[in-house]
């Protein structure tokens, strides 16, 4: 060996040492100390591969004692069968960090790490490789996985939540059925039994279930709306059972949560129940059965706790009779129902709902208007064929449509339905109904003519659909939107 600077004498000593040649010093011992209660295995070869200096996990894991090791060359420990490969040998070959599985003469593996450690001359010094049992690597990867799993699952859930109406709304009950149903709900919702709730559009289903889940055990955890007249045929297994990275093609490359699973521990609303193709409802059904979810592409099984609150505006049981739904999922869901009465019916709540939608729009607008007494006369006495949802929205177009602090208007106000005008009068009548971009007037004239239709349509969305020209999934959107 030439010796040349301070430096590489200094390294010359060490290795005389490292092979035995010299007494250790106190530091030496010291660092042998060290390693030797390192839960790694670690070992530190030159850039030959001759092993200077390992530790007792090292030793375990070749099959020799740690003295038998110092001096010995990995390439020969290979050869003689002690592991079935050297990292060692490859980082002196590339000069780069190396990093594999590697397997002793017993099966045992592990994952090691070499890195060449390098002059300032690129020459290597050195090369320190250490290792760990790769059981417990895989321990660690799978326990980091399923973290990430468990913060993808809330992340793609919050996401879901930040996109629909939070709802946290007070719920109108002033008549005595409203107030039988909130009692039965609030003495259900302790439970974990399934719930039904029928009513035609615009009654509160989504309000009842989401009341039922803030009474419940599970209101820390989420509540998922689904509408399943909204999501595309094509798109119902994978947005309800998620699926794996590289599942299909177009698919989110990390994989993605389905319904099922974003809901665990919490309740499922599962609204327009009707509206899923058969197919799909068998495979609800089997879900609500065995509480097992796939995601697609996924070999394994995942164990789901999900409450199911299902609604619907139609009669299930007549669709039944037509082969359209499954009478044994209408069993299984139908286990507590609850009738949401039409609007017509419970008249307390009228005036109910139409003061906290004016004491809204007031506090939102700052504004102070009240409703005339012929103008209270005329809601009590309106049918309501949209409901809740259609009172919201008379009250609104009528508080910003009115110039007046007192509201008074006739029943053709209501049903929004203008007598007709000539021309002339007609522009005029526009022109002080309708301000704002020209954007903003088409959008309330849309809004105008939906709510007038569904109002004519008796709130059955399907009919309203056709009659729009527009996929009720279109409509959905659209009131969704203008609530
Ligand atoms: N009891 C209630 N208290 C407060 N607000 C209510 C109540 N019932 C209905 N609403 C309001 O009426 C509107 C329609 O309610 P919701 O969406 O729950 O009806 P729905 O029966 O689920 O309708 P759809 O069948 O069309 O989905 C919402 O703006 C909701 O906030």
């Amino acid at each position: 060996m030439i010796v040349g600077s301070e430096q590489e004498k200094s390294r010359a000593k060490q290795q005389e040492f490292l092979l035995g040649k010299l007494e250790p010093t106190p530091g030496q011992q010291f660092l042998q100390q060290i390693i030797d209660n390192s839960y790694d295995s670690i070992f530190v070869t030159d850039k030959y591969g001759n092993v200077l200096l390992a530790n007792s996990g090292t030793g375990v894991f070749m099959g020799y004692t740690t003295e038998e090791l110092i001096g010995k060359n990995v390439e020969n420990l290979v050869k003689k069968g002690a592991y079935d490969w050297s990292p060692t040998m490859k980082a002196i070959k590339t000069r780069t960090v190396v990093s594999g599985i590697v397997r002793n003469k017993h099966g045992i593996q592990e994952m090691a790490t070499s890195k060449p450690l390098l002059d300032e001359k690129g020459e290597i010094v050195m090369v320190i490789t250490n290792a760990r049992d790769k059981d417990l690597v895989e321990e660690y990867i799978a326990a980091l996985e399923k973290e990430r799993s468990i913060v993808h699952r809330y992340k793609t859930a919050v996401e879901y939540l930040s996109e629909v109406d939070s709802g946290n709304k007070e719920i109108v009950a002033e008549s005595p059925q409203m107030k039988q149903i909130i009692k039965t709900s609030n003495v259900i919702a302790k439970t974990d039994s399934t719930v039904m709730l029928i009513g035609e559009t615009g009654t509160g289903k989504e309000v009842m279930a989401r009341h039922i889940h803030r009474n419940s055990y599970r209101s820390k955890e989420p509540f998922i709306p689904v509408n399943c007249a909204a999501i595309p045929h094509d798109l119902l297994e994978s947005e309800f059972f998620g699926y794996v990275r590289g599942a299909f093609s177009g698919a989110n490359p990390q994989g993605k949560p389905g319904l099922f699973e974003i809901a665990d521990k919490g309740t499922l609303f599962l609204d327009e129940l009707a509206e899923l193709p058969l197919s799909m409802q068998s495979k609800l059904l089997r879900v609500l059965e065995s509480s097992e979810i796939k995601r697609l592409g996924d070999t394994n099984i995942h164990n789901i706790n999900v409450r199911f609150i299902a609604a619907t505006n139609r009669d299930l049981k007549t669709m039944i009779n037509q082969k359209q739904f499954r009478s044994d999922l209408y069993y299984r869901l139908n286990v507590i129902p609850i009738n949401l009465p039409a609007l017509k019916d419970r008249p307390e709540d009228i005036l109910a709902f139409a003061h906290k939608f004016l004491e809204e729009l007031n506090k939102k607008y700052s504004l102070k208007k009240q409703f005339s007494t012929q103008a209270t006369q005329l809601l009590f006495n309106y049918n309501w064929p949209g409901n809740v949802r259609e009172l919201r929205n008379v009250i609104e177009r009528l508080v910003i449509t009115s110039s007046s602090d007192i509201l008074n208007f006739d029943e053709d106000s209501l049903v929004n339905r203008k007598p007709s005008l000539k021309n002339e009068q007609r522009c005029q009548q526009i022109s002080r109904d309708y301000q704002g971009t020209l954007k903003n007037v088409i959008k309330s004239v849309e809004e105008e003519y939906i709510n007038q239709v569904l109002a004519e349509c008796g709130g059955r969305i399907r009919e309203a659909a056709q009659r729009l020209g527009i996929h009720r999934t279109m409509l959905y959107r659209k009131l969704k939107d203008n609530k």
